[in-house]
């Protein structure tokens, strides 16, 4: 597999910012997840060498039918990529990412180069981790409770025995994870940025190129410019993002683009990519818990309605807007100051996530005699709580005002169980909310067996929750900085799962 390659990038967590991030006046904290989509990009068996037009085949191994074949016909600039059987399913997503990186590629480093470089033709592998797509049904099928245990004993990139459109998702973002390790892929096969364009902490200029372009064929096929918080987690890793200004890809939101129409736009020398993205990560032994909630109400579409309520309460909303925006940045600086403080005083950080992770947060500040240091951890980790439920409450405001369910009563009343368990720190629904997920922060105090974990508490609550089905998922958040280039060995199952149809 000595020419292949293989490109991997993580799932997201808007914690904070919903609807907030569609505004480039506020920004929302992002946590990426350790779940990552892997794309793998080999040239086809030498037997196949030279065929023209040339092929471009994509396979998605954990569904049914999903095998797309692509035919790519490059025509002085211009790049077009069909669909080799009309009438089967489509995927807009993978067409439109082979596509338009293409067309970069030709600009970038010439018609020639290119047809040169796919002269094999390609095959493609798409991968998910298991978190991105409900385990349910496999956990019930080997008689295994819904436990962090059991999701790591399933083999890893599991077939769903389903087709892509009928697949539940869990809101990782698939599809933002999928596009940006494709074009990442792609990108490095055509040679368009160099090898090492992922090997930097500090976004390289190959990484930012990456993310520009994810961005826009992310757009172009949800067919509208959304915040992007979820590119660019994908792209960069856990940060405080600030929204692009849509105008800057509004030129290119066509089925096709003139020739030559893509390198400038993309550009990260473009100044019109405003966004920002500030690097955030959470605190050493604060755990980042998921689950799939599963309430048997679908969440409607909020976005639209929550709008619109902005739009026509305009003095209100800005009020609400303000009071959210205030307690998601005492969040993400508070988080940030733990980190700060465990590194100052690592041995008073340490004694206080142990004495904290044993008791529950309303109680956190009854014990007067704390040495200053362990003081100080322990007000910044109040202030956290108090931020997470600061923001819940003007997020279910915000929902009773827009006739949305942000948080509707049912996952109040599990985040609210939740938020009490000895050593929870807080919890929300995230991004756009609904009855879908939830999200907590638990302290992982080191030197602590794993059944007194806070995190072992939070797992068998939700086991015995009845008044919802709650099943974990298995991310907590991803230690590195976005999209990354893998070792073909090194990733687990990939080589087995590629096998699989
Ligand atoms: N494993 C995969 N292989 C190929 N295409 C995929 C795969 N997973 C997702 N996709 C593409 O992404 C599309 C789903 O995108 P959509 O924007 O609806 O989901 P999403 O909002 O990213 O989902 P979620 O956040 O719940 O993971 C699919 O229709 C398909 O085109
Ligand atoms: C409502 C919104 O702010 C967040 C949606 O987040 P999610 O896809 O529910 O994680 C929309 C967006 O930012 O694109």
């Amino acid at each position: 597999m000595a020419s292949s390659i293989v490109v991997s990038s993580p799932g997201k967590v808007l914690m904070a910012g919903g609807y907030l991030v569609l505004d480039s006046a506020y920004s929302g904290v992002v946590v990426s997840t350790s779940s990552r989509f892997y794309s793998v990009v080999q040239p086809a068996s030498a037997g196949e060498s030279g065929v023209r037009p040339i092929q471009i085949t994509v396979r998605s191994p954990q569904f049914v039918g999903a095998t797309w074949v692509y035919n790519v016909n490059i025509n002085g600039g211009n790049v077009v990529v069909q669909q080799q059987d009309v009438s089967g399913p489509k995927n807009k997503f993978v067409q439109l990412a082979i596509e338009r990186t293409l067309a970069l590629a030709v600009e970038t480093n010439g018609v020639d180069s290119v047809i040169d470089t796919l002269s094999n033709s390609l095959v493609i592998t798409i991968l998910g981790d298991n978190d991105f797509y409900s385990q349910r049904a496999q956990l019930s099928a080997r008689n295994l409770e819904p436990t962090l245990a059991s999701l790591s004993r399933l083999p890893p990139f599991l077939h769903t025995g389903v087709p892509i459109s009928q697949v539940h998702k869990t809101g990782l973002g698939s599809s933002a994870a999928l596009i940006t390790s494709l074009v990442s892929a792609l990108l490095l096969h055509l040679k368009v940025i160099p090898s090492d364009s992922f090997d930097t902490e500090i976004p390289s200029e190959g990484r930012k190129l990456a993310h520009n372009l994810a961005q826009y064929v992310h757009c172009l096929a949800q067919g509208k410019v959304g915040s992007g918080f979820d590119v660019s987690a994908a792209a960069f890793g856990s940060q405080l993002y600030t929204r692009f200004d849509p105008e800057v890809i509004q030129g290119l939101m066509n089925d096709a683009v003139a020739p030559g129409s893509l390198k400038n736009v993309l550009s990260p020398s473009n100044k019109d990519w405003n966004h920002k993205a500030i690097p955030f990560q959470l605190p050493p032994q604060v755990r980042l818990m998921l689950a799939d909630v599963d309430a048997g109400s679908d969440t409607p579409s909020l976005v639209g309605k929550v709008l619109r309520w902005r739009k026509d309460n305009a003095e209100e909303a800005r009020t609400l807007w303000n009071t959210i925006d205030r307690y998601n940045q005492t969040l993400s600086k508070m988080l940030l100051r733990l980190s700060s403080l465990a590194t100052e005083s690592p041995e008073a950080y340490k004694k206080a996530v142990k004495y904290l992770s044993t008791i529950q947060s309303v109680q956190w500040l009854a014990y007067p005699g704390f040495p200053e240091q362990e003081r100080v951890v322990v007000e910044t980790f109040v202030e956290v709580r108090d931020a997470t439920e600061g923001i819940r409450a003007h997020m279910r405001e915000m929902g009773t005002l827009s006739d949305v369910p942000i948080e509707p009563p049912e996952q109040t009343q599990l985040l609210n169980t939740c938020v009490s368990i000895a050593g929870v720190i807080g919890g929300g629904v995230p991004g756009a909310g609904g009855y879908d997920a939830v999200w907590l922060l638990a302290l992982e105090p080191i030197d602590c067996p794993a059944p007194e974990q806070p995190c072992a508490r939070v797992q068998s609550v939700w086991a015995q929750y009845t008044a919802l089905s709650v099943s974990p998922l298995l991310a907590s958040e991803s230690t590195a900085k976005g999209v990354r280039v893998e070792k073909w060995d090194a990733v687990p199952g990939l080589k087995e799962a590629m096998g699989q149809a």
